[in-house]
C-alpha cells in the first residue's frame, strides 16, 4: 500500500496533528517516535475509519490508504475492547466464563479459522489461556491478545501503537523477533515513545513534535539524533518544579513498623494457582519494586494491599498497624494509599472533568462527589499546569488520549501525599517527556521519603536509583504457580 499525507490537519478534543507531506511507499515499514503527544492513535484511527463513518474530521487529503486492509493496535483499543466485553458480559457476576468473551473466541471472531487462531495463539505464547476471560487477563496478556487480534485479520497493513508495553523482557525480545518476520510480508507502523523500543529492523523513522510531522530519517540518523539528549534535559527541570509542589503541600501520615505484612500469602482460581507461600514485611520508609514476568501476579499482589482484590480477606494480613478483616474499611485503609494501574484506568469510567480527576484523589474515589475546597482546587490547578494540560482542564476525562488520562491518574494517586504511592505499570501509554517527567518526580519522591514507593515496570531503564528492594516472583518447580524471593540491604 502506498499512503500519502498531504497538507494534513486533524484535532480531537485534546490532541491536534499536522503533517505537511509523508510518503509511506507500498513494501515500506516505518518507525514512528513521538516527542510529546499521541500520534499513533490519531495515525492508526485515521488510517482504519472507514469513507463513510469518518469519527475523526480532518482537512487535506490521505490518499492510498483502504481502511479495510489495516489492522490497528492500541492501549486505547485495549481498553475499547475491554470495555465493550464488560458492558455486555455478566458472567463474572454468575461465577463462569462467557463462552464469547475467551481468548480463543476474542481472535477466532475476526477471522473464523480455527487453525489460524490456534496457530497465533502458539505464536504469541497464550495457547494456556485460550479459555480464560479476556477481561481477567494480566495487562501484559491482554497486550498479546490484541496482537493476536489485529493479525487474524490478515490485513497487509498494521499499525502497532506502542506494542511493547506492558510486556516482560521475554516477550518483549520474542516479539522483536517475531515483528522482524512478519515486517518480510507486512507493512507496519511502529509508534513507540522510548528509543529503545524502535526495533532494529526498521529502516524509516518519522518524527513528530507535539503532534507536528517534524522530520524523517535513517534508523543510522535516528540513532545519533540529538533530539533524545534535549528532550532529556528538559525534563529533568521539570521534575524539579513538580517536586517543589508536592514539597509544598506534604502531610503524609506516619505507621509504626510494619506499614504491611503478608503471611503465606496465597491466590489461586478454580483452575489454577497464581503464587503461594509469600511472605512479605514492608517497613516503614523503604521502597520496592515488584518483579516478575507477565501473569505471575504483581497486580495481584498490589491489590491484596490495596483492598480491592477479592481473596485478601482469605490471606493473612497486617496493613497500617491493623488486621485486616478486624473491622476497618476499606476507605480507612485507602486514605493512606495512591494506586495507580490499568485496572484502575479501566475503573475510571466516570466521564467527569481533567480537573476533576485529580481533585477525586482527595477522596478517593472514581468521579467527584463532594464539592472541593478551594485549597484542593488550587493544587490541582498546578498540577495540570505542570502536566501540560492546563487547557483542558474542563475537558471531560472520555475525550482524553489515554496518555493524558494516565498522567491525570497519576497526580490523582499523587495529591493527597498518601502513605504508599502504589505505581503498577505508570508509564503506560506515556510520550516520551510525560514519562520522563514522572519518572525523575518519583526518584525524587523517593530520595526525599515524601511518600513510600511500590512500583512495578518491566524496562531495566526504568529502575529507580532509591529503590534497592525488591520481591521477585519466580517459577516455583515444587508447588503450582509462582513463589516470591524478597531482596535488599536489610533483609537477612
Ligand atoms: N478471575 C480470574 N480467574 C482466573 N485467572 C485469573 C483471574 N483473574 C486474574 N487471573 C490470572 O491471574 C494471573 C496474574 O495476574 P496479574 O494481573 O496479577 O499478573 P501480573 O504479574 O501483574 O502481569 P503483567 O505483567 O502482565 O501485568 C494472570 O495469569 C491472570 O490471567
Amino acid at each position: 500500500m502506498e499512503i500519502r499525507f498531504a497538507q494534513l490537519q486533524c484535532s480531537s478534543s485534546s490532541v491536534t496533528m499536522k503533517i505537511d507531506d509523508w510518503l509511506i511507499e507500498s513494501q515500506q515499514s516505518w518507525g514512528v517516535f513521538s516527542t510529546e503527544g499521541d500520534v499513533g492513535e490519531m495515525l492508526g484511527q485515521l488510517l482504519t475509519q472507514p469513507d463513510d463513518d469518518k469519527a475523526l474530521v480532518y482537512s487535506g487529503q490521505i490518499t492510498g490508504a483502504d481502511p479495510s486492509q489495516v489492522a490497528f493496535v492500541s492501549l486505547q483499543q485495549q481498553q475499547q475492547l475491554l470495555e465493550n466485553i464488560l458492558a455486555q458480559d455478566d458472567s463474572e457476576s454468575l461465577g463462569y466464563t462467557d463462552p464469547k468473551s475467551t481468548v480463543f473466541r476474542v481472535i477466532f471472531d475476526q477471522c473464523h479459522d480455527n487453525n489460524l487462531t490456534h496457530q497465533l495463539l502458539q505464536q504469541l505464547d497464550l495457547t494456556h489461556l485460550s479459555q480464560s476471560s479476556f477481561s481477567q487477563l494480566s495487562t501484559g496478556e491482554g497486550r498479546r491478545v490484541m496482537l493476536a487480534r489485529a493479525l487474524a485479520t490478515q490485513a497487509p497493513f498494521l499499525v502497532l501503537d506502542e506494542p511493547y508495553a506492558g510486556l516482560d523482557v521475554e516477550h518483549r525480545s520474542t516479539l522483536t523477533m517475531y515483528l522482524e518476520q512478519l515486517s518480510r510480508t507486512l507493512q507496519m507502523l511502529v509508534v513507540v515513545s522510548r528509543e529503545e523500543d524502535m526495533p532494529q529492523w526498521i529502516e524509516h523513522v518519522a518524527l513528530f513534535s507535539q503532534g507536528k510531522f517534524d522530520s524523517v530519517m535513517s534508523k543510522e540518523q535516528w540513532v545519533n539524533h540529538p533530539v533524545i539528549h534535549q528532550l532529556t534535559a528538559q525534563s529533568g527541570q521539570q521534575s524539579e518544579e513538580l517536586l517543589a509542589l508536592i514539597r509544598r503541600h506534604r502531610h503524609s501520615a506516619k505507621f509504626a513498623d510494619p506499614v504491611f505484612e503478608l503471611h503465606n500469602g496465597r491466590v489461586a482460581y478454580s483452575d489454577k494457582v497464581i503464587f503461594s507461600g509469600v511472605n512479605w514485611r514492608i517497613d516503614n520508609g523503604v521502597h520496592w519494586q515488584v518483579k516478575g514476568p507477565n501473569g505471575c501476579g504483581k497486580s495481584t499482589l498490589l491489590g491484596l494491599i490495596f483492598g480491592d482484590h477479592p481473596q485478601c480477606y482469605s490471606n493473612d494480613i497486617d496493613i497500617f498497624g491493623k488486621k485486616r478483616g478486624s473491622g476497618e474499611t476499606i476507605w480507612e485503609i485507602k486514605q493512606h494509599i495512591g494506586m495507580v494501574s490499568s485496572a484502575l484506568h479501566m475503573q475510571y469510567r466516570v466521564n467527569c472533568s481533567a480537573i476533576d480527576v485529580i481533585v477525586s484523589g482527595f477522596y478517593d474515589s472514581i468521579g467527584l462527589y463532594q464539592k472541593p475546597t478551594q485549597q484542593q482546587v488550587a493544587i490541582a490547578t498546578e498540577w495540570l499546569a505542570m502536566l501540560h494540560m492546563g487547557h483542558l482542564a474542563k475537558t471531560a476525562f472520555k475525550q482524553l488520549e489515554y496518555g493524558q488520562q494516565r498522567l491525570l491518574l497519576i497526580a490523582r494517586a499523587i495529591v493527597k501525599q498518601p502513605t504508599l504511592l502504589i505505581l503498577d505499570e505508570p508509564y503506560q501509554g506515556l510520550d516520551y517527556l510525560g514519562r520522563r517527567l514522572i519518572k525523575n518526580s518519583l526518584e525524587l519522591i523517593a530520595k526525599e521519603q515524601l511518600t513510600q514507593l511500590l512500583y512495578v515496570s518491566h524496562y531495566q531503564q526504568d529502575s529507580l536509583d532509591s529503590i534497592e528492594h525488591f520481591i521477585e516472583f519466580v517459577v516455583d518447580d515444587a508447588h503450582q504457580g509462582y513463589r516470591a524471593v524478597v531482596s535488599g540491604p536489610t533483609i537477612k
